[in-house]
């Protein structure tokens, strides 16, 4: 772990935290990162009991005023006993505690630190269980989205699994700093929407968001169209054009498709976010920004480094907070919320009154494996309330590609019932098969059309069989 000096005179706990949290360790990987999101409290120490980091949650629960950092010592500043004997003993320490606020802070433990022999301070950790039942205020936001939830925009991206509310969490997290955020995942996982949603709850809110899709512009206009260039600078440069990267001064840059950025323009964007410097093309005056970045792509960055397409010092540089958005087909319980979220938003848009999905409808939605995820599950509901009129959208409303897995599906779980058995233990005869098919069809789907159509029969079909196993009269 990275040690750094802390402590400029009046500054306060925050400031210094921030400060430091957004530095970075040579090879781009920023571990205090790692402490930033773990949920309990954490404290290091040096060899003299100087502290040399904490993270957001030890902060809020000793330092809720901001007390100035300067010259903080474990041992003259009235430490917890806990950290303090692991200090003292060079041994591990545990314990409880009660802060002064009355939250009790439980599975505190403190290890001392060596190097080659030689003792370089003491680490923390502080666990959080229950409040004081004589405290009634509510101190501190804390433990994930159990208390912490998601707020602003970050509210509005539907998502109730665990998954998708853990990412969401640290994005949120990731947006009251400005380290550089890489948002990997398929296609149509909702990449943009985070992107946007962590400039909008930053502290740039106000400045520009500007987006630039790397894989939709030809390489060859790369380089002016994030810089910019200067009248003349190659044929049909008849005047000077302003980048995306000064457009988004004092906002943020967000990099869509960054897998298909060519090498040449990594190491030029490598620069920018190093020294936070460019030129024009054509031009020699140098721009200086203040640019946040944050990335995106639904490409394996890892192997195209390995194979040499991707920069391992520009991947580095990108993936200070990398946050991976799951597919919809890990998160399908979903399905419903987004559904309903979607026939609400393009009704709405189309001045229609809002459609129904029934219950098979959306079993057959939940079994599809959804390949284009959130995009494709958003245009097939808008296609289908721009063609249907009918209140209620069942499973033969579906693109078939959808509603035949469900058939496959559901005719090979137990509970439809499909016999290969009949009740005397013999194997069936095909006739008891169609029977019993034609039966649960027309039980499950109502009338002959839907159940026709499910079964890739005409209705009279399905009628003429219906009366011949005397399934209806
Ligand atoms: N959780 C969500 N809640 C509501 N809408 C969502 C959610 N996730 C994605 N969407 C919507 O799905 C569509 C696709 O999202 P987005 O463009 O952000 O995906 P992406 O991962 O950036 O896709 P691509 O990689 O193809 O650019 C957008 O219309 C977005 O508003």
């Amino acid at each position: 772990m990275k040690i750094i000096e802390i402590g400029t005179k009046g500054e306060t706990n925050r400031g210094l935290q921030k400060k430091y949290n957004e530095q970075q360790i040579p090879h781009g990987l920023d571990y205090s990162l790692l402490f930033e999101y773990c949920d309990q409290g954490i404290c290091v120490t040096d060899e003299f009991g100087n502290i040399k980091y904490i993270n957001d949650h030890y902060y809020r629960l000793f330092y809720p005023k901001g007390v100035p950092m300067e010259k903080k010592n474990i041992l003259k500043d009235n430490h917890d006993k806990i950290i303090v004997n692991a200090f003292r003993d060079r041994k591990s320490t545990q314990g409880t505690l009660v802060n002064q606020a009355g939250l009790i802070i439980s599975e505190v433990q403190a290890w001392p630190m060596f190097s080659k022999n030689q003792f370089k301070g003491v680490v923390a950790s502080y666990g959080i269980r229950e409040r004081d039942a004589n405290r009634s205020t509510k101190i501190y936001e804390l433990k994930g989205n159990e208390i912490m939830g998601l707020k602003g925009p970050f509210k509005e991206i539907i998502g109730e699994s665990e998954n998708i509310k853990k990412v969401l969490l640290m994005a949120q997290r990731a947006s009251q700093i400005t380290s550089t955020v890489l948002i990997r995942g398929e296609s149509g996982t909702g990449k943009g929407l985070v992107a946007e949603a962590i400039h909008k709850y930053s502290q740039r809110k106000d400045q520009p968001f500007v987006v630039v899709n790397c894989g939709a512009i030809p390489s060859t206009l790369l380089e002016s169209e994030l810089f910019g260039h200067e009248q003349g600078a190659f044929t049909g440069a008849i005047r000077k054009k302003i980048g995306k990267f000064e457009l988004a001064q004092g906002g943020t840059i967000f990099l869509d498709e960054i897998g298909d950025l060519p090498l040449e323009m990594q190491v030029k964007l490598l620069r920018v976010i190093q020294e936070k410097r460019f030129e024009r093309v054509g031009g020699n005056e140098t721009l200086e920004v203040d640019v946040r970045i944050i990335s995106a792509t639904n490409k394996d960055l890892e192997k195209m480094v390995k194979e040499g397409d991707f920069r391992e010092d520009f991947y580095y540089r990108l993936n200070v907070i990398p946050l991976c958005l799951p597919s919809l087909r890990e998160r399908m319980e979903d399905i419903s919320r987004l559904t309903k979220h979607f026939v609400c938003k393009i009704s709405q848009e189309m001045g229609k009154s809002p459609v129904e999905f029934s219950r098979e409808a959306l079993e057959a939605m939940s079994q599809y494996h959804w390949p284009g995820n959130i995009r494709e599950l958003e245009n097939l509901i808008e296609r289908i309330i721009a063609l249907s009129s009918k209140e209620i959208v069942e499973i033969y409303d579906l693109p078939d590609y959808i509603s035949n897995i469900y058939e496959f599906v559901s005719s090979e779980s137990p509970e439809t019932g499909l016999i290969n058995m009949n009740n005397k233990g013999c194997i069936a005869t095909l006739e008891e098969y169609e029977k019993e098919i034609i039966e649960s069809a027309i039980n499950k789907f109502g009338s002959f059309n839907a159940a026709g159509k499910a079964l890739g029969i005409t209705h009279k079909t399905v009628a003429f069989k219906a009366r011949k196993y005397k399934i209806i009269d």
